[in-house]
């Protein structure tokens, strides 16, 4: 088996080996604060040995929920936000045929998202297709209490009963979330549901190699064996006895803060294949989460090409020099699509008859790559052999272990997320939520 490669010739211009070197000490303190566990965030550990340290029983229990799930349902509606959410549509939008939701015939059921925002009309559509539909629910919320989620299993709740009764509504509910706490490890304790259990010691962003992830995925249908299987390749090609330089994850965080403290305040993670758009927002909230504090952190941000080259592209290639891009390339595609020969050839071409799209589709990355670098782009590279479970469970931990280094090179915790409580604290204040006066009465004079 292969593994994924990191590429950053194009990343650091001259001087690269040095700027490199004299930046390994850092990474090398961070690898070995993360190891030893005494840097800050330390009780949120738990992601860096998951992969390894996942049992045979466990994996037999998600496989079968799965079945349960599966033998019962035509559709699943996986219900999460953020770190409940990501992971599973970042592997299932990245492994599934594109038009699955056209397909007549399905060998597992279709996985749908819902609680990942408050659109009313979503969810109206959402509540719409499901109606005369066999279908089930995976409530998943760490801390039990997220609005967005709760609100939808509210809705979807209640519309499951109506359509099949309480009782095989209890077969095919599953709940994922802390072993004591929250309001939904009490209503699933209350109503009887099977559940999962999110460790204390794993925050939402790094999750999805818990139940979390695995349940979505596995109901959907993929192997997620393999997709640990990759996961525990890649924990070991970054453990913590791994040489600087042979280690991807450090030199890829040590890489991205030598850019940072050069002025490159934003990383564009950029895909040529359409199908690792999702991966980029899992990837998003990783690191924007992760770093994003103290006033400090690298923007992560993103973009499709070629889709984007003819939107961003521009601003990417002349705009301010505050960028660098980190491109995930697949290597080698799943299915062959040759470009065929025209007699007449009025679209002019003719010079491309008999190559496949994907020879296309490489010559725009190398053609981007080289314009991006000349136009002040520092550019690194993530080859990825093929987009399948065992890979993407590669990048997955690569990205973890890397975000894990990075956030202490920067000195910040990388393991919480308080920003995020500020929107949160306004939202329950302006809708008078019991024990939000003071905050109520608060906000309301400022409007
Ligand atoms: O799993 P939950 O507790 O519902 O949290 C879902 C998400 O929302 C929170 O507000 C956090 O910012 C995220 O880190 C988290 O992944």
């Amino acid at each position: 088996m292969e593994t994924i490669n990191l590429n950053i010739e194009k990343a650091l211009g001259k001087g690269a080996k040095e700027q490199l070197l004299s930046a390994a000490p850092k990474a090398e303190d961070a690898i070995k604060t993360l190891h030893k566990g005494n840097g800050k965030g330390n009780d949120f550990l738990g992601w860096l040995h998951l992969p390894s340290s996942i049992s045979e029983t466990e994996l037999s229990d998600i496989e079968a929920a799965a079945k349960q799930l599966k033998d019962r349902c035509e559709i699943v509606v996986a219900i999460g936000i953020g770190g409940s959410y990501l992971g599973a549509k970042a592997v299932l939008e990245a492994l599934s045929n594109t038009f699955i939701q056209m397909q007549t015939k399905q060998s597992a059921p279709l996985v749908l998202f819902a609680g990942q925002n408050i659109g009313e009309d979503y969810l109206y559509e959402l509540q719409h297709i499901l109606q005369n539909r066999q279908f089930g629910l995976i409530n998943i919320s760490k801390s039990g209490t997220t609005t967005e989620p709760a609100l939808a299993f509210r809705l979807l709740k209640k519309q499951l009963e109506d359509q099949v009764g309480k009782n095989e509504a209890k077969n095919r509910i599953i709940a994922i979330t802390d072993a004591s706490k929250g309001a939904l490890r009490k209503l699933a304790d209350k109503e009887g549901y099977k559940t999962f259990i999110i460790p204390d010691n794993v925050g939402g962003r790094f999750s999805v190699l818990t139940p979390v992830g695995l349940l979505p995925i596995a109901v959907a249908g993929y192997d997620i064996r393999q997709l640990v299987k990759g996961a525990v390749a890649m924990e070991n090609k970054c453990g913590e006895n791994v040489p600087f330089t042979e280690n991807p994850a450090a030199v890829y965080a040590a890489t991205r803060n030598i850019l940072y403290k050069a002025g490159k305040k934003i990383e564009i993670l950029v895909n040529f294949n359409p199908k690792l758009h999702f991966f980029a927002e899992w990837w998003k909230q990783l690191y924007g989460e992760s770093e994003g504090k103290d006033h400090l952190g690298i923007y992560p941000a993103s973009v499709d090409f070629t889709t984007d080259l003819h939107s961003m592209g521009q601003w990417i290639q002349d705009g301010e020099r505050t960028i660098f891009e980190t491109v995930l390339s697949v290597k080698k595609m799943k299915y062959k699509v040759e470009i065929p020969a025209d007699e007449e050839n009025l679209d002019g071409l003719n010079f491309l008859a008999g190559k496949r799209v994907d020879e296309v589709n490489k010559m725009a990355e190398l053609g981007t790559q080289i314009a991006h670098v000349d136009g002040g782009v520092p550019n690194l590279k993530i080859e990825i052999p093929e987009i399948t479970e065992y890979y993407l469970g590669q990048l997955i931990y690569f990205f973890e272990k890397a975000c894990g280094i990075s956030g202490y090179i920067l000195g910040v915790n990388p393991f919480d997320q308080p920003g995020v409580e500020a929107y949160k604290k306004n939202m329950f204040a302006l809708l008078g939520k019991p024990g939000y006066e003071a905050e109520t009465k608060a906000i309301k004079a400022k409007l």
